[in-house]
């Protein structure tokens, strides 16, 4: 496989952000045991903006929830930093992720009664911890938010939300940030600026993105694709393009 551009490369050769060893994952027991994981291999790249896709059920969201710490491994080991996470109890595991790990959900998940700054500072203001407001301002600016900031989520159009949710995950300043469908409840345009944002954040701030998606176009944002069937880590795509995702997904739907 040929990997050429900047953050293709840089997802291969920087030091790793979060890597799964021998990951399997089983739901249940005996008769009724699903084998969601069945031993992935995965290593994310510090400042690369990587994209999980897989036909339906072959296990992008239980990967997801197994790297982030929001549910727990079978089998293996996941790193974030050099922390294993699979070793740590929930108190710590709890820190951890609301200290160095940013959450971006479809549904955008913000307080109703909250403006979008207060949303914004929310996890910080629970971490006891300052906004970097130099940092705070340049996501504002980017996300293009500045008019909004008084406004409540009702008050907002679903793609301001979600410009919120992304920059409530930006000023934690997060190892990684885990974003699940981001754009599944957003129109093409919208979904679009919230893409556009991720890529600028990973370009100008350097931030480590993993998002699972089920849209090609979505998952060309990406520095690099890797796909899932069957609970394994089958291929992966540098560079990709809307095209080759969807015949990648073709070929292992087929
Ligand atoms: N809590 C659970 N209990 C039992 N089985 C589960 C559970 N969560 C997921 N599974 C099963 O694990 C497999 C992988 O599911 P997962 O949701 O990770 O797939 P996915 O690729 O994200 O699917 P989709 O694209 O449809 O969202 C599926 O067979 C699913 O039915």
């Amino acid at each position: 496989m040929t990997i050429t551009g900047e953050g293709a490369v840089r997802s291969r050769t920087a030091p790793a952000a979060v890597v799964a060893t021998g990951v399997t994952k089983v739901y249940g027991r005996g008769d009724a045991a699903v084998h969601a994981l069945r031993g992935v291999d995965v290593r994310f790249g510090t400042g690369a903006f990587t994209a999980i896709m897989g036909p339906s059920g072959s296990g992008k969201s239980t990967l997801m929830h197994c790297l982030a710490g929001l549910d727990s491994v079978t089998e293996g080991e996941v790193r974030i930093g050099d922390t294993d996470i699979t070793r740590l109890g929930d108190k710590r595991l709890t820190l951890l992720r609301r200290e160095r790990v940013g959450f971006i959900f479809q549904a955008f998940n913000l307080l109703p009664t909250l403006t979008a700054e207060q949303n914004i500072r929310l996890p910080l203001d629970i971490a006891g911890r300052q906004a970097d407001q130099e940092l705070f301002d340049m996501v504002i600016r980017t996300v293009g938010l500045g008019d909004r900031l008084k406004h409540r989520p009702s008050q907002l159009s679903g793609g301001q939300q979600q410009r919120v949710a992304v920059a409530r995950a930006l000023v934690g300043k997060p190892q990684v940030i885990f974003a699940d469908e981001p754009t599944g409840n957003l129109d093409s345009r919208s979904g679009a600026e919230v893409l556009s944002f991720l890529r600028t954040s990973v370009r100008e701030l350097g931030q480590t993105i993993v998002m699972v998606t089920h849209d090609p176009v979505a998952a060309s944002y990406a520095d690099r694709v890797v796909f899932l069937r069957d609970g394994l880590l089958v291929t992966e795509l540098a560079r990709p393009t809307p095209q080759n995702v969807l015949d990648t997904l073709l070929k292992l739907e087929g």
